[in-house]
């Protein structure tokens, strides 16, 4: 059964199983949103990146800090929210050496009284939602090769679902099943190699040709090099209970000079779409073959149903980090618009006929060759940080980067464990000057209804409300509010140190609607501040040194969870 959560709680890091973040609640709207105060705050003790949501259900908050990735349950029928238990999960130290962005965890799940969560070091807890007590553990990665895990977990169908990270350690991308009653494995999926382990049957029935064809998580490759060739799943996962399909997508190919691995390299920089119960793909497209610029796939897949030329469509709205914002049938495949989102150079257009993206030859890096003026950086028109959706507007709103770079490729050998990355980056900002936009996309009129510039890359969540509100966070700090159909800023706050977190709404056990964040600077950007990086060094954080050389004047690492209401 799905968590089945009050109306008013925030049981999941998404929200909802469409990945919404879109909260019901009613009671700050438009007119009262600028008395919003703040009600309580928390320290989580650790002063680096802060990406958790908080989840809420019933009388409790849950959150989980960076790495040591201690869970706190906060007792929010008491004056203050006290600390009711925490749990300290202690991760190996070593395993802080192979995150390649920060030492993050986007947060836990609450799963028919458990929570449930994933370490950095690589393992899967299930604790006691009532008591913090342990029920299982499952170790699933190895810091050994390279492997971390920073994404939530999500629970479909009493499986727990987990991914892996390491694209930048020629890690072998998988995303894992396990009975969220006993933590054994129910199924692995695979994101390269034979069709066997990337769970490829005669259900398999992708939309486009070139994603047909026997073990081509294989032949797309050089011999062995899908070995190590990425496609992580380190980011959303979505479901549809009506098709019975759970959506996610794979990471950047490895490594970035992509003349060392020749081909599709299938089955990285795409999305899959699978049965939950055995995993089995349904189908899968690529939204960069042959990925040249570290455009990971992982970014949320909204699901919505939308009218489109006269017909309700059960559709996927997926702003890409290749900077096209793609309209998807779900059932399908099918790609029904893909509309660039972000001024891009790397790819021309996408071919909706064959589902193909052309890759600009004009950017075509080589080895040794600095290619300048790629449009988007390899952090992309969007990051991990996720977008929201209002019903009530139908716009989603996204987060996101106006970043180029230059690009020069260098052979890289693979030792396990240890980086395999094969070019050096340099990023700044792209046409206009400024480095973030908060666009509001209408996703039928495939056109922004409105747009926010941002000095900074905007690297928070999003959460929009049925106030008719968006909220969203700067990486100096700001805390903001803005109308939902007009963009105006309606309020702001100064937390103490950038936020890079998912902002969340929640009805209290005394019935008043709360905004919770987590503000705390860090992530791949936040690089720059928490390892205190010279950013004279333009590669710094693999090439943010030059698009952020102000950042560390204008914030500093920090940890607190803030809470917001209006007044009593
Ligand atoms: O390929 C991977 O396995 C992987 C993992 C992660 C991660 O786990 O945080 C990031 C990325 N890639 C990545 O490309 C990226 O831009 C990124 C940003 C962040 C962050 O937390 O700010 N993590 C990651």
């Amino acid at each position: 059964a799905p968590p089945a959560p009050r109306d008013g709680d925030w049981p999941m890091a998404t929200l909802d199983y469409a990945n919404t973040r879109y909260s019901p609640l009613t009671q700050v709207d438009a007119r009262n949103v600028s008395s919003l105060k703040v009600e309580f705050t928390f320290s989580t003790g650790v002063a680096r990146g802060q990406e958790a949501a908080p989840i809420i259900v019933g009388d409790t908050m849950y959150i989980v800090t960076p790495f040591p990735n201690v869970v706190y349950a906060l007792d929010l029928s008491r004056p203050g929210a006290p600390t009711k238990w925490k749990y300290e999960s202690r991760p190996r130290p070593p395993a802080q050496g192979v995150a390649c962005c920060d030492v993050v965890n986007r947060g836990v799940v609450f799963w028919e009284g458990r929570i449930i969560f994933n370490t950095l070091d690589g393992r899967t807890i299930a604790l006691d939602a009532n008591d913090g007590k342990r029920l299982w553990e499952t170790q699933l990665a190895d810091i050994n090769i390279g492997e971390t895990i920073t994404m939530a977990p999500m629970v479909v169908k009493g499986k727990v679902l987990v991914g892996n990270s390491g694209g930048e350690f020629g890690v072998r991308g998988w995303l894992v099943a396990l009975d969220a009653k006993t933590g054994k494995t129910a199924w692995k999926a695979w994101s390269t190699g034979p069709d066997s382990d990337v769970l490829i049957g005669p259900a398999f029935k992708p939309y486009y040709a070139s994603e047909r064809g026997k073990d081509l998580g294989k032949t797309t490759w050089p011999p062995d090099a899908w070995k190590i060739g990425g496609g992580t799943v380190w980011g959303w996962i979505s479901y549809d209970p009506k098709l019975d399909l759970i959506y996610y997508g794979t990471g950047n190919a490895g490594p970035w000079n992509a003349e060392q691995r020749p081909g599709d390299n299938k089955w990285t920089a795409g999305m899959f779409a699978r049965d939950p119960d055995d995993g089995q793909a349904r189908w899968f497209y690529q939204f960069s073959p042959h990925d040249l610029f570290d455009y990971d796939a992982i970014n949320e897949s909204v699901l919505v149903d939308l009218n489109i030329n006269g017909q309700l469509r059960p559709v996927i709205v997926r702003p890409e980090r290749n900077g096209y914002l793609y309209v998807m049938d779900r059932a399908t495949g099918q790609l029904l618009s893909a509309d660039a989102f972000v001024p891009v150079n790397a790819i021309d257009r996408v071919d909706l006929k064959t589902g193909r993206p052309h890759w600009n030859t004009e950017k075509q890096p080589s080895s040794g060759k600095v290619t300048r003026q790629i449009c988007p950086a390899a952090p992309g028109a969007k990051d991990w940080n996720p977008s929201a959706w209002s019903p009530q507007t139908g716009l989603l709103y996204v987060p996101h980067n106006n970043l180029c770079m230059d690009w020069q490729p260098n052979e890289v050998n693979y030792i396990a464990g240890t980086p395999y990355v094969g070019a050096d980056a340099v990023y700044y900002a792209g046409p206009g000057g400024n480095r973030g936009l908060f666009t509001a996309w209408d996703p039928v009129a495939r056109k922004a209804a409105w747009q926010i510039r941002e000095d900074l890359p905007v690297w928070s969540g999003t959460l929009t409300t049925a106030g008719g509100l968006v909220f969203y966070g700067t990486m100096d700090g700001w805390f903001k509010a803005v109308d939902a159909r007009s963009g105006k800023l309606l309020w702001q706050f100064k937390t103490d140190s950038g936020i890079i977190g998912q902002p969340v709404s929640y009805r209290g056990p005394d019935g008043r609607q709360y905004i919770a964040v987590l503000s705390g600077i860090g992530g791949w950007p936040g690089a720059v501040v928490v390892n205190n990086l010279d950013t004279r060094d333009a590669t710094a954080a693999a090439g943010w040194g030059s698009a952020l050389p102000d950042l560390k004047d204008r914030t500093t690492a920090g940890g607190t969870l803030y809470v917001f209401s209006l007044p009593r």
